[in-house]
């Protein structure tokens, strides 16, 4: 059994993952960090991001393991882990280039299709495009200035400088963002972290929870 939560940048879609997947007994899998991945070995590697041919074949000799742990998901090239690099104001700034190409879409989409389930998916376009067939699904929002307050506990710049780039991501990711029609939406803003966790818990089927 799949549960998707998809939701705008910084909504609480992985801490919120992370608290259902433990309750669930069950790993959470973050698609955004195959997306961060991918922006960040382009980076690395000075490839243009606007150049899917040339980023694919980047990501084709340097594959990307994903390992859905519900503590927190680490991605690796190889033996060397990349996460603690991906939550960075740089990878930031060009993943919304790299998650607007459709063939990066495809190359993370086989990816997480054929992890096995059950878990709990988070994202963009889990409920939409990736998993439809999910038991649950539940789309997460908050305004942009809490979401901004919130964000600035993880990075060094300030809440305006933070809510302006989350705006301008939020615009360009807004194509693959659209809730599914039978997504439960969430509004975060007025709850705390727990509180949307067992939002959550409280309306998924009886036969994933007794699980
Ligand atoms: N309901 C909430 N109330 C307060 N803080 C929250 C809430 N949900 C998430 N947070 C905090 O907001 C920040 C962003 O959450 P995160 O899970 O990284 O969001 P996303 O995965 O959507 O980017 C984290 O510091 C997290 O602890
Ligand atoms: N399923 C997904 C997941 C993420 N993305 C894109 C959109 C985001 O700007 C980046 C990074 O996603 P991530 O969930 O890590 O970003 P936030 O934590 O929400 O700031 O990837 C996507 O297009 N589709």
């Amino acid at each position: 059994m799949i549960v998707t939560i998809d939701g705008v940048a910084a909504s609480g879609k992985s801490s919120v993952s992370g608290g259902v997947a433990r309750a669930l007994g069950v790993p959470y899998v973050s698609s955004g960090l195959l997306y961060r991945a991918a922006t960040g070995l382009g980076l690395e590697a000075a490839v243009d991001l606007h150049d899917a041919p040339a980023l694919l074949s980047h990501l084709q000799s340097h594959p990307l393991r994903l390992e859905p742990l519900a503590a927190g998901n680490r991605v690796w090239q190889g033996g060397r882990e990349l996460t603690g690099e991906l939550h960075s104001t740089r990878v930031d700034r060009g993943v919304s280039v790299v998650a607007a190409l459709p063939e990066v879409r495809a190359w993370v989409d086989a990816q997480l299709r054929a992890l096995p389930s059950p878990f709990v998916a988070e994202g963009r376009d889990m409920g939409t495009n990736v998993f439809p067939r999910a038991g649950a699904k539940f789309y997460l929002t908050a305004s942009p200035h809490i979401r901004a307050v919130r964000r600035a506990q993880e990075r060094p710049e300030d809440v305006p400088a933070i809510e302006a780039a989350l705006v301008r991501r939020d615009e360009l990711d807004r194509v693959q963002s659209a809730p599914a029609p039978d997504a439960v939406v969430i509004d975060t803003g007025p709850l705390t972290l727990d509180g949307v966790i067992q939002t959550i818990l409280a309306q998924l089927p009886a036969q994933l929870t007794s699980a």
